[in-house]
């Protein structure tokens, strides 16, 4: 069924079932179906791809990362380099198969999917390329990256399951369950494996333990392959199996060094054709404050690196001939033709013999050569005379190659300062592995050790590698031991049942990572010309992000594991106090709900409703809800239970929102004023209360024409701040001096950068807004003093913002503005500030703009309208 949904119908396909349902068996039919259906265009039309290197090798592929280019990304810019050096794989691309998905993310699945649609121009999901998804998510999660002090503002994080990402909806997979166990043929093991998956585990994992707590018979002299879940206890089981082999053991050193940006590498550099090209050093460009500054300190703070405590291979390494052994490094990765002959990280393998460096430099290289006098500018001689070790080790794999492994490099770059560098064999000893590189595997013997199990799935998956109970070995069993994804658990509760799963961690996401306290991250967030609040695309900056030992269980709320923040248990949505049911007339601003329709403010999935503002009157109140009387005149606020990034906006005659997120206008203030105070006049307010502007100090701000940029200049002068506004038409320079401006700079000046600062004496403003993006946010940083910040509350001309290295130097911060997030976190002030803000709609401070109305049944024509230049005033719905 699933090979004819696949190859015939030509379904996006996500096929899952338990640990040895045969779901990489499947696949690899597939594989061999599909090479039929594209014949000699199999390798450019079809990517057989897995979520690591190891599970790659079941399938004769390569890992996701590097078919599509990204590499294993840090942050958000990794995935620049898809349009570098993917774009034609891309284009030609008619299939994607991706094993083990449960080690894909939710944000690296939304990210992908979103490449896609780019790379290639087509709207449809992933460009529409064909989706061919497998795997467990009872299995591991995503490894997500912790953030802490060092972590980048656009550090990606690698967070969540790819069902939770909208783009899993958006893709309308055919969704296959395959039931039958194929790895294990005693239903009494399926039935125990089968409670361990499900989270129902203690008993059975007592159960294998008293079962399986016996030592395990040698086969043919083969040991048992010892599964653990740190890397701490493999290396103590592999250095004490080293130890036991006879024979000689031989040292390999790795070398280390570092690399300054802008110093360049004389030896690389040399090796290179063309002309030099001088550029300054770090002294030139910075003082770094480390160390005491300049190109000095710089090397200080790569050799601090964790890199060189935390990198895979060790500084120095010593193995045996006879040794069993695993590859570090993808060295050749498999393509359609030779999957299983390929060289990843992961490949397992015994050394069957030691060369001596110089004899295989000679051999290699002849007289020219020979470990003094490599070849110029050939990598492998020049990696091989800067390893210090001498013998290289011949590895017999287990898919049949034999050869000598070479020394290479292992990096790590430290943005703008320069990169760590490792040389050494990518080789490490594995008679014991950890059980995040046993996925995938089935073992005739396996020894399991339940200690310190970490990540959900990890002891079913360490568990369920073993054909039979007959050949697995159950050590260290203790209570709490399995660990399961309450959020797994409901994905497939849902998937049997046949219906859609949904949860809010998404948006949560979005919410949680504009709403770091002290986060540098700029938010990306897109949005319309005269709002805000628009949450952020996965694709652009994650400003703060939570944290959790568990990964892809987290609560963007608390930032506490083991639950995801629709079950928080301390958050103030839990168990709402019902609805008000609310006639919804008139709506304030399609122009700013256009951007959502758009995709701009990220992909809701469909259908949706658009409408951020808008103010009805109550019809009904819910159970519990009686805080509003019929008949009374509302507006909508949002927050993480209701906004129109949700898609349940106000365009329409009758609507139901919590009653948290209503507030009642207060008599004398127009229908009109009151349908818009949800996003301008309350954000203007909300983003000056978040600067703390001191009065006589100056605020520059882009996007300074739009009714939010005026809402800010009128406060922010009613406050004595002085404003420097960037705009693009000169024709807006005499309105906005009119309205209180102190300053306005076109961005299209060539001096634009020195205006911004000389009209401050040179001191550069306090503080800066920025809804724009692109290069405008570099434009508008450098004319913020040093520690100032750069709010960042919209991205209209794009995902993307530059940024000069050196502000960054200068502690200049991007900080993430919506909405949601600063209501979200006024707590007891909550009503205090709404009130002040309905004072100034009131007294005209914060005068909002009056404009034509249009019925509901005209949306269309009203959205065209709001998005037409020159239109004065703004447009409303009414129904
Ligand atoms: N249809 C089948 N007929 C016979 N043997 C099968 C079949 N499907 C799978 N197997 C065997 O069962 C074992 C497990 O299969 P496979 O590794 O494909 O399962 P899986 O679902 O991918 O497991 P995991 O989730 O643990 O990676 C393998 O030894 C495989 O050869």
């Amino acid at each position: 069924m699933v090979e004819r949904l696949v190859c015939e119908e030509h379904r996006n396909v996500f096929f899952t079932g338990n640990a040895g349902t045969g779901k990489s068996f499947l696949l690899n039919r597939i594989i061999d179906k599909l090479r039929l259906v594209y014949g000699e265009d199999f390798a450019e039309s079809v990517a057989v791809t897995a979520a690591t290197g190891i599970a790659a090798t079941h399938i004769g592929g390569t890992t996701l990362h590097s078919q599509c280019g990204c590499g294993i990304p840090r942050t958000y810019d990794d995935f620049g380099k898809m349009w570098r050096t993917a774009t034609p794989q891309w284009r030609k691309l008619k299939v994607l198969i991706i094993d083990e998905i449960s080690m894909i993310s939710a944000e690296l699945f939304e990210r992908l999917e979103q490449a896609g649609r780019e790379l290639r121009s087509n709207e449809r999901p992933f460009g529409g390329v064909q989706l061919v998804l497998s795997g467990d998510f009872f299995q591991l999660p995503p490894i997500t990256q912790r953030r802490d002090g060092n972590t980048p503002a656009n550090a990606f994080l690698n967070r969540g399951f790819a069902f939770q990402a909208p783009a899993w909806q958006r893709c309308q997979l055919q969704q296959v369950l395959l039931r039958k166990v194929w790895r294990q043929a005693s239903q009494r093991f399926v039935g125990i494996l089968n409670e361990i998956r499900r989270g129902n585990g203690e008993a059975a994992a007592k159960e294998l333990a008293a079962a399986c707590g016996r030592p395990l018979p040698l086969q043919h002299g083969v040991k048992p392959t010892q599964l653990f879940s740190r890397n701490a206890e493999v290396d103590a089981v592999n250095t004490k199996e080293l130890a036991t082999l006879p024979g000689t053991a031989v040292e390999t050193p790795g070398v280390d060094d570092v690399i300054l940006l802008n110093k360049g590498q004389p030896d690389e550099l040399a090796a290179l054709p063309g002309p030099a090209v001088e550029t300054p050093g770090m002294d030139d460009v910075f003082p770094l404050n480390k160390g005491g500054g300049g190109a000095a300190g710089a090397e200080e703070v790569l050799w601090r690196s964790d890199f060189f405590r935390d990198c895979t291979a060790p500084r120095v390494a010593t193995f045996k001939v006879g040794a069993q052994v695993m590859l570090l490094k993808n060295l050749e990765l498999g393509t359609a033709g030779n999957g299983s002959r390929m060289l990843v990280n992961g490949s397992r393998g015994v050394i069957t013999g030691m060369v001596s460096k110089r004899e295989y430099l000679e051999k290699k290289y002849g007289d020219a050569g020979g470990a003094n006098a490599p070849p110029p500018g050939n990598p492998t001689a020049i990696m091989l005379q800067r390893w210090p070790g001498e013998w290289l080790p011949t590895v017999q794999y287990t898919n049949g190659r034999e050869e000598v492994l070479l020394p290479c490099e292992f990096t790590s770059e430290m943005a703008a300062i320069g990169v760590c560098r490792r040389i050494q064999l990518p080789l490490k000893l594995a008679w014991a592995l950890t059980i995040h590189k046993c996925q995938g595997l089935t073992l005739d013997l396996a020894r399991v050790s339940l200690r310190g199990m970490f990540a959900e799935g990890q002891a079913y998956v360490a568990l369920s590698r073993a054909r039979s109970m007959e050949g697995l070995q159950v050590l260290d069993h203790a209570p709490g031991c399995v660990k399961t994804s309450a959020v797994v658990k409901r994905f497939y509760a849902a998937l049997a049942a046949g219906e859609e799963y949904a949860d809010d961690a998404w948006a949560e996401f979005m919410a949680a990572h504009h709403s770091d306290a002290g986060g540098t991250g700029g938010g990306g967030a897109h949005v319309g010309a005269d709002g805000n609040d628009g949450g952020s695309q996965p694709g652009a900056y994650g400003g703060g992000g939570a944290s959790g030992a568990s990964p892809g269980n987290i609560c963007y709320k608390c930032r506490q594991s083991g639950h995801w923040a629709r079950d928080c248990p301390g958050s103030s949505q839990q168990g709402s106090a019902g609805n008000a049911g609310r006639r919804t007339t008139p709506q304030a601003n399609p122009g700013r709900d256009v951007s959502l329709i758009q995709g701009r403010m990220g992909r809701p999935p469909l259908p949706l409703t658009p409408g951020a503002e808008g103010l009805g009157t109550v019809e009904a109140c819910g159970p519990g809800a009686e805080r509003f009387a019929v008949g009374q005149r509302v507006v909508p606020v949002p927050s993480a239970a209701w906004s129109a990034f949700d898609g349940r906006g106000t365009w329409q005659s009758f609507m139901t929102a919590p009653e948290a997120n209503l507030e009642a206008v207060p008599d004398g203030i127009s229908d009109q004023d009151a349908a818009q105070y949800a996003v301008n006049p309350l954000t203007a307010y909300a983003m000056l209360s978040v600067l703390e502007v001191p009065a006589g100090e100056w605020l520059a701000q882009t996007a300074a024409g739009s009714v939010l940029g005026r809402l800010v200049i009128a406060l922010a002068a009613a406050r004595g701040v002085r404003t420097v506004n960037l705009v693009r038409r000169a024709e807006q320079r005499s309105e906005l001096l009119a309205l209180g401006a102190d300053e306005v700079v076109e961005t299209g000046d060539a001096d634009a950068a020195e205006r911004l600062r000389a009209c401050t004496g040179g001191r550069g403003s306090f503080a800066a807004l920025d809804a724009v993006g692109g290069s405008t946010t570099q434009l508008v940083t450098s004319g913020v003093r040093p520690g100032g910040t750069v709010l960042v509350y919209g991205a209209l001309s794009g995902p993307t913002l530059t940024l000069n290295t050196f502000d960054i130097f200068l502690r200049k911060r991007l900080e993430a503005f919506t909405l949601r997030a600063w209501l979200a976190g006024l707590g007891e002030r909550r009503a205090q500030e709404l009130a002040t803000v309905w004072a100034l709609v009131a007294d005209g401070t914060l005068r909002p703009y009056s404009g034509r109305v249009f019925p509901l049944e005209q949306a269309r024509k009203a959205a065209q309208e709001s998005v037409r230049q020159g239109r004065g005033g703004k447009v409303f719905l009414a129904g």
